[in-house]
């Protein structure tokens, strides 16, 4: 991974042509260079939609922009116009090449009486910033605001490390395949609620803005596209969110099945029993070093991180493990009237009752 800034001649615009690749895929030629679709390379086209997504962000002229994949520049160049900085993270060295040609040789066209006269502006030029890397190996800097049509094929993961960011962000415009910006905003009883619904709706307000047709890109993408909105919960819910997907995991495994029929499953039941047991084993080691640290040392510092686990403890009580987990998972699930539901019914204060009361008998997911 390399920070470029921008420093090259302005390019021509080239025809647009379709050739076979060696392994067979087409890939569509501009410029002096061919997109490839591995990449998820579809340059937008449309200047309405660009400035759609540039609208619905809010951006203000202070904002430090994130910009994933900026391919040519076409959203980039509009960004660059409107705010402080763009922090723009593209895989494709020829894209960051041409990206950078692009932003030092902005043409301005200026009629004056019967005279053409170009001036040669590079008022961009220390606006942006390009990193030359995979956006999901690459750490983020900071920034307020991600507009982006990203490639598809990383959206899942790019959504959770944007979800992960911290200082957290203001929001986040992105184009996506459709089909997954309907999961991202499924409600409970939907046919598509599933794991990516509800873990992004648990740490963000999602927002479906409009459906964007193939024609939109060149070369035109196989799939229809979204645009969504992605408002980070800010602060974020107070849950371990290990042991939150851990439980999301094993109920959206079979999410047509009654719960009481998922935590009655052999594979499902062994393995909270052993977590249940290190839980419980590593409980009475914790013990043992406080009562140790309490004896050897009377310092305050000591006496401070005594009282802490004391509280902790105090929290929570069982220190045996259960006898029958089946049975009490039962139980549990039956005194928060759960057992008799699928989950793809559930909605996430449903799911985060059910983690509080498993966890407050000592069965954890992670
Ligand atoms: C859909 S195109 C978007 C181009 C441009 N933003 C536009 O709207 O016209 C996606 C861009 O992301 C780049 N890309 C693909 N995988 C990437 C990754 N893992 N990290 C960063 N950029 C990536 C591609 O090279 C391509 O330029």
């Amino acid at each position: 991974m390399s920070i470029l800034s921008s420093a090259a001649p302005p390019s021509g615009y080239g025809k647009h042509t379709k050739a076979p690749t060696s392994t067979g895929k087409k890939e569509e030629r501009h410029h002096a260079f061919y997109f490839t679709s591995t990449k998820g390379q579809h340059i937008l086209k449309n200047p309405g939609i660009i400035h759609d997504m540039i609208d619905k962000s809010g951006i203000k002229e202070t904002d430090i922009v994130l910009e994933i994949g900026p391919g040519t520049g076409n959203l980039t160049m509009q960004l660059l116009e409107k705010c402080k900085q763009v922090i723009a993270i593209e895989v494709d060295v020829r894209m960051v090449s041409e990206l950078r040609k692009r932003v030092m040789g902005t043409k301005v066209k200026k009629k004056k009486h019967n005279f053409i006269i170009i001036f040669l502006k590079r008022p961009f030029e220390s606006k942006l910033q390009i990193i030359h890397g995979d956006a999901i190996k690459t750490n983020f800097p900071f920034f307020n605001l991600c507009i982006a049509n990203i490639p598809y094929q990383i959206s899942s993961p790019l959504i959770f490390k944007l979800l992960a960011h911290r200082p957290h962000f203001r929001c986040a415009v992105l184009m996506l395949q459709d089909e997954f910006a309907k999961r991202m905003v499924a409600r409970p009883g939907d046919y598509v609620w599933s794991r990516l619904s509800i873990n992004c709706q648990l740490l963000a307000r999602v927002g479906y803005l409009k459906k964007v047709g193939k024609a939109n890109f060149r070369p035109p993408p196989k799939v229809e596209s979204a645009l969504i909105r992605l408002e980070p919960r800010h602060p974020p819910p107070p849950i371990n969110f290990l042991e939150w997907d851990g439980l999301i995991r094993i109920c959206f495994e079979r999410r047509h099945r009654l719960l009481q029929k998922i935590f009655n499953n052999k594979s499902v039941l062994e393995n909270i029993e052993k977590n249940h047991r290190l839980f419980c084993e590593m409980k009475k080691w914790y013990v043992f070093v406080v009562v140790l640290l309490l004896f050897v040392c009377v310092c305050t510092v000591v006496f401070v991180q005594y009282t802490t686990q004391y509280f902790f403890f105090k929290k929570k009580k069982h220190l045996e493990p259960v006898a029958d987990v089946k049975a009490t998972i039962r139980k549990v699930l039956e005194e928060c009237d759960l057992a008799d539901k699928r989950p793809r019914h559930l909605d996430i204060p449903d799911f985060l009752k059910l983690m509080k009361m498993l966890n407050d008998k000592g069965f954890h997911f992670k």
